[in-house]
């Protein structure tokens, strides 16, 4: 196993996705990011430095568990403080596992302005994958918008509530056309492609041939519908596990989601085919994205023969149930333990707070403190977000058929702690929206785990479903729908010590609070870097902060020297969080002889007013 190293820088940019030129988020002048590519095993690290002028960043590599390196998760307010503008932070964690997988940002609605990119780990050497294949397509899969993302919050946080509404093209590997249609050749509805931004993408591939299709959604809120004229696939994994094979000639993919399918180039090789993508589950209103499936040696400007696939229609849940229940591991995959130990049920409902649209969680909607938890846990600190006990389940009268009765919600940063190593269940329950006979769908990700998914059913989950659970070959994921008025259960073990989010993957739907934050275990967790502990940045070396803890003596009079030294961070403007830190270290200090983790901590934090760093070079991981 190797070490891969990037350099990144996060920037704005001025780019043209769908021929339409507008602001994204890109890396290193790219849109979308590199790709990376690596083998089961390596560590990758990434010194990603943030460009963008005035807000912080952070990149969430979607899919690796990032065992043992909680902290390199990327989700703000969670597992780190957002990095600042000029700042640099090292993520360096192991990708374990092979498999089709994305990396994109998860603070404000970043991803949606176009922070992603592929991250596909192949097989280690010594590794065989159940299938073979001559080739790769790589498809990332994503939807965009014309309107910027602040204003997009902005009307989300609005009263009146000001939906997003569909997005004006879909894109794949960051390339569509606004409003028109490569398939029109000439006619009204053409591509007048100004810029390569937006030109068509075109796979080319070789006749009786076998490819790997990698397929992956990053949309913001388009579920989609991919198929490639005349080709039959063979679906082989799902979000970097194998299924066990069939074979379909459409499937759907859910944001947050990941496949690989196989085709054959066994059709009449003097064409080339459409591979085409559409929206599902909400009514479209955005054209397919279509790729060419060029076959050599064919021209790729050479138009396909036959018109692109037909997307099914948007509503047609059967037809999405039927492909989703079809899903099972392969296999020799690890199954899941028999038992749950703990049991959740997750009532989804769309409700209000002061007359603002909200997403709620058994009535909780999901608000981020501003100090990340996996520090805040770690180290006690009382008052850093709400301590309460969230529910973990909804009341009998709640009729999940009908509008809420009391759209009343409210909001909270409340955690589910988790037993370490317990088996957990997660009954998603979805129930109609605010309004009448509407419910939609949502994409659940979890973030350090993947999980097994148990069962599916319709209206309320009730006892009775326990027993029809799938408990011999579920699926492992990380990333599951429910469809509207249904359920989705899953089971995961508890095993990796962090602080983790489990959220609905429709970015407007988690800005409106869509989203419940696990821990487990962070007791165990050593050598959080301190950059990712609290949101201060310290940059001046021992001598300055004598200097700097003189002055506080003189101002604050006779303080020992410990407490001159915190109030000497507030005097420079920038220690408030370390204050609330250092306090509620000592506060816990008590009389319980569980001092040597508390010393320890207090060290950490003393090490961190005096060694220099600047925004942190993560080689403590
Ligand atoms: O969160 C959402 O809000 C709108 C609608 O329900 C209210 O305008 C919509 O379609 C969502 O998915």
């Amino acid at each position: 196993s190797k070490a891969r190293h990037f350099r990144w820088e996060v920037g704005y940019l001025l780019w043209s996705p769908d021929c339409e030129e507008n602001v994204a988020i890109g890396i290193n002048g790219q849109f979308p990011g590199p790709t990376i590519r690596a083998k089961a095993g390596d560590t990758i690290a990434v010194e990603l430095k943030n460009g963008l002028h005035t807000e912080g960043v952070v990149i969430h590599w979607h899919g690796i568990r990032q065992f043992g390196t909680p902290w390199a998760d990327g989700t703000a307010s969670i597992s780190q403080c957002a990095i600042n503008p000029e700042e640099t932070f090292v993520y360096r964690f192991k990708v374990d596992k092979p498999g089709t997988y994305f990396y994109h940002g998860h603070y404000g609605m970043q991803r949606s302005a176009g922070l992603y990119g592929s991250l596909i780990v192949d097989a280690a050497d010594d590794e065989i994958e159940p299938f073979a294949y001559d080739g790769e397509i790589n498809l990332l899969l994503s939807d965009w918008y014309h309107q910027n993302v602040y204003a997009q919050m902005t009307g989300l946080d609005s009263k009146p509530f000001r939906w997003i509404g569909e997005p004006q093209s879909l894109l794949i590997n960051g390339r569509g056309q606004f409003n028109c249609s490569l398939a029109a050749v000439g006619g009204a509805n053409a591509c007048n492609i100004s810029t390569g931004q937006c030109a068509p993408v075109v796979f080319r591939v070789l006749p009786n041939k076998t490819y790997r299709v990698r397929i992956a959604s990053i949309t913001s809120l388009a579920s989609l519908n991919l198929a490639i004229g005349n080709h039959k696939m063979m679906l082989v994994e799902a979000d970097g596990n194998y299924v066990k094979p069939f074979t379909v000639k459409d499937m759907d993919i859910y944001s947050g989601e990941s496949y690989s399918v196989l085709i054959t180039t066994d059709q009449n090789p003097s064409s080339n085919y459409w591979i085409s993508v559409g929206v599902r589950g909400r009514l479209p209103k955005t054209n397919p994205a279509l790729a060419i499936l060029n076959y050599g040696p064919n021209s790729p400007r050479k138009l396909p023969s036959s018109a692109p696939p037909i997307t099914p229609t948007w509503n047609d849940y059967a037809h999405s149930k039927n492909f989703t229940y079809k899903i099972l591991s392969r296999q020799g995959t690890v199954k899941p333990p028999t038992k749950y130990d703990r049991q959740m049920i997750f009532l989804n409902t769309q409700n209000k707070i002061d007359g603002h649209i909200k997403w709620s969680i058994n009535n909780i909607s999901l608000v981020l403190p501003p100090t990340p938890f996996l520090g805040s846990i770690s180290y006690g600190l009382k008052g850093a977000f709400n301590a309460q006990k969230p529910p973990e389940n909804f009341p009998r009268f709640y009729d999940v058929m009908k509008p809420p009765q009391n759209p009343n919600t409210t909001q909270g940063s409340n955690v589910y702690q988790l037993k370490l190593n317990s088996t957990v269940d997660v009954i998603l329950q979805n129930a109609n929206a605010l309004a009448g006979n509407v419910s939609e769908i949502h994409p659940w990700h979890l973030h350090g785990h993947d999980f097994w998914v148990l069962g599916y059913g319709d209206g309320r989950f009730t006892k009775k479903d326990i027993a029809k659970f799938n408990l011999k070959n579920p699926p492992l994921r990380n990333t599951v729908v429910i469809f509207p008025y249904g359920w989705t259960a899953l089971r995961f073990v508890a095993d990796n010590p962090g602080v983790w989010a489990f959220h609905c993957h429709i970015e407007p739907h988690l800005h409106m609070g869509m989203g419940v934050v696990f821990s487990e275990g962070v007791e165990h967790v050593r050598n959080i870097p301190t950059e990712a502990l609290g949101c201060v940045r310290l940059n001046f070396g021992p001598d300055q902060a004598q200097r700097i803890t003189k002055r506080a003596r003189r101002e604050f009079g006779s303080l020992s020297s410990d407490d001159a030294g915190f109030r000497a961070w507030q005097i420079t403007g920038s220690g408030f969080e370390e204050v609330d830190l250092e306090e509620a270290a000592m506060r816990s200090e008590g009389g319980n002889g569980d001092g040597i983790r508390r010393r320890r901590q207090r060290r950490d934090l003393k090490a961190a007013t005096t060694t220099r760093f600047e925004g942190g070079d993560g080689d403590k991981i």
